[in-house]
């Protein structure tokens, strides 16, 4: 174990708050410590992973997932899951996601061998002894908080975060008080669902992916995929190997050559245009006029942000999927930095930006750092915004990033140093790769990306920095 909590410059030391111990919660915590914060780490499950703590079980009298303000499971993973880039890519700086001996050695390796790397992550670090398990949070809200005229806070540092958490088991509820509060906890679990006309009537079954595992349910079954993006591909070309037919609804059937190749080889595998209207009898109709009697409709439209647990008093609101006001997606600037979000944006290669957040945090709150004024931050939040609204993206994807160079921009605000350009190349070429050979991208690559790959095991990252054994 490495205690690099050790190394930090004692400044403003305060005490927070990381709610969650995904990847973003564990590295917040890390980074958080480093700088000579106290932190405690509270994680509603029995372990750290988010995500990547598979979990078999699903919110059976639920499947839509529309009825828990707080869902009881929270990892959307299905068993045969297998990363979607490559291995290379996804390690946090100074701890490369190595290949390991008796392990899943694979570059697109299953979803357990993330799981593990972030329990080395862990172990490596020493991160578990501030994280309490089986502990969720309730409720977070400010103790004081002053309004100046603008609307802006007047003394933003002293702001003081109950946060209301209880044990599972336990019938009692832990009220705390913290200096600062990182909320880490990730957003692909509550369902994000079409609005169908007879979908509230529909008598057969119909589930979001959320609760999707494994294919055999679906045996001999007619089943309607709602939604082509990575989990629906992924979950159609399961399905077609158990089901009798399988009917992927597509917002547009301009589809991938991949996704295509993978359509005129299965026989039992359709490509739809979006469903007009569900009937009482089993009827999935689609808006050109077609029509399939189908057992099962699944939903893999994606999922929401939902913070259940937040009372900001209508400072930070969530408008389809708008997170906001969030100062590069990260800070609500009436609240910052007491109150921070790490792992919001979409699109981008994860852990590293996770973690360029993690340290910006840490910097602000030991005054290391400082933000921009308020009226500054609002006023890029509004442009921002406008610019989206200008390229008529809609609100749901305002935290979809998909831009490297704003990922380096962001990592100037600390002096994080940029992306490497072989994480870039790739993170594209698996793309580009994927969009062609869809069924074979994990486990077949081009010289182009052999070289990216050479390029890789040949950096610092992986040749000066190996911390583990
Ligand atoms: C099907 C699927 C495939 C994916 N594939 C990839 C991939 O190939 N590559 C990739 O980079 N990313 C992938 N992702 C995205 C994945 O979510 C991120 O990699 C990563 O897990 C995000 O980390 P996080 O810590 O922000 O959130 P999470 O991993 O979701 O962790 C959040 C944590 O917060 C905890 N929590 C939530 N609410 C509370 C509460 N009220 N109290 C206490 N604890 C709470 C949860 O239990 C959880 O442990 C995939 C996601 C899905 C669903």
């Amino acid at each position: 174990m490495v205690s690099d909590h050790l190394y930090h410059q004692q400044s403003q030391s305060k005490n927070v708050c990381v709610i969650g111990a995904g990847p973003s919660g564990l590295v917040a915590a890390r980074e958080i410590r480093k700088e000579g914060h106290t932190v405690v780490v509270l994680e509603q499950n029995h372990d750290v992973g988010g995500q990547w703590l598979y979990d078999p079980n699903v919110e059976k009298e639920d499947p839509l997932g529309k009825k828990n303000k707080f869902l009881k499971v929270h990892s959307s993973i299905y068993a045969s899951l297998r990363l979607i880039s490559p291995r290379e890519i996804m390690g946090f700086t100074d701890f490369p996601f190595l290949v390991k001996k008796d392990r899943d050695m694979r570059r697109f390796p299953g979803h357990e061998e993330l799981w593990y790397y972030l329990n080395d992550f862990c172990e490596w670090f020493g991160l578990r002894e501030m994280i309490r398990f089986n502990t969720r949070v309730e409720y977070v809200g400010m103790l004081d908080y002053a309004y100046g005229n603008n609307g802006s806070p007047t003394d933003v540092m002293n702001i003081k975060w109950v946060v209301k958490s209880k044990e599972k088991k336990a019938d009692k509820v832990v009220e705390e008080v913290f200096d600062a509060v990182v909320v880490a906890t990730g957003h692909y679990s509550y369902p994000r669902l079409p609005s169908i006309k007879g979908m509230d009537t529909w008598k057969r079954k119909q589930m979001h992916s959320h609760i999707y595992r494994v294919p055999e349910p679906f045996r001999n079954e007619v089943v309607v995929v709602v939604g082509n993006s990575l989990s629906g591909q992924d979950i159609s070309m399961e399905l077609v190997e158990v089901a009798k037919e399988v009917h992927l609804s597509a917002k547009s059937l301009n589809i991938s050559e991949g996704l295509s190749k993978v359509v005129s080889k299965h026989q039992n595998l359709h490509l739809h245009p979006q469903i007009e209207y569900l009937g009482e009898d089993g009827k999935a109709t689609f808006i050109d006029g077609s029509l399939v009697i189908a057992d099962t409709i699944l939903y893999c439209t994606g999922y929401s942000y939902s913070f259940p647990f937040l009372d900001t008093k209508g400072i930070v609101v969530i408008d389809d999927d708008r997170v906001g006001p969030l100062y590069e997606h990260t800070f609500p600037p009436s609240l910052a930095p007491s109150l921070s979000f790490v792992g919001i944006p979409r699109k981008l290669i994860g852990f590293p930006f996770f973690e360029s957040q993690a340290k910006w945090i840490a910097q602000l709150l030991s005054g290391k750092k400082t933000l921009p004024s308020w009226d500054e931050m609002m006023l890029s939040v509004k442009e921002f915004y406008h610019s989206k609204d200008a390229s008529a993206i809609p609100k749901h994807y305002t935290h979809d990033i998909a831009n490297f160079e704003y990922c380096d921009k962001y990592a100037d605000h600390i002096g994080f140093p940029h992306l490497e350009e072989w994480r870039k190349g790739l993170c594209l070429s698996a793309l580009m790769n994927a969009d062609v050979n869809l069924e074979t991208y994990r486990d077949c690559w081009d010289e182009h990306d052999h070289e990216l790959l050479q390029q890789a095991l040949q950096s610092p990252h992986f040749t000066q920095l190996q911390p583990q054994v």
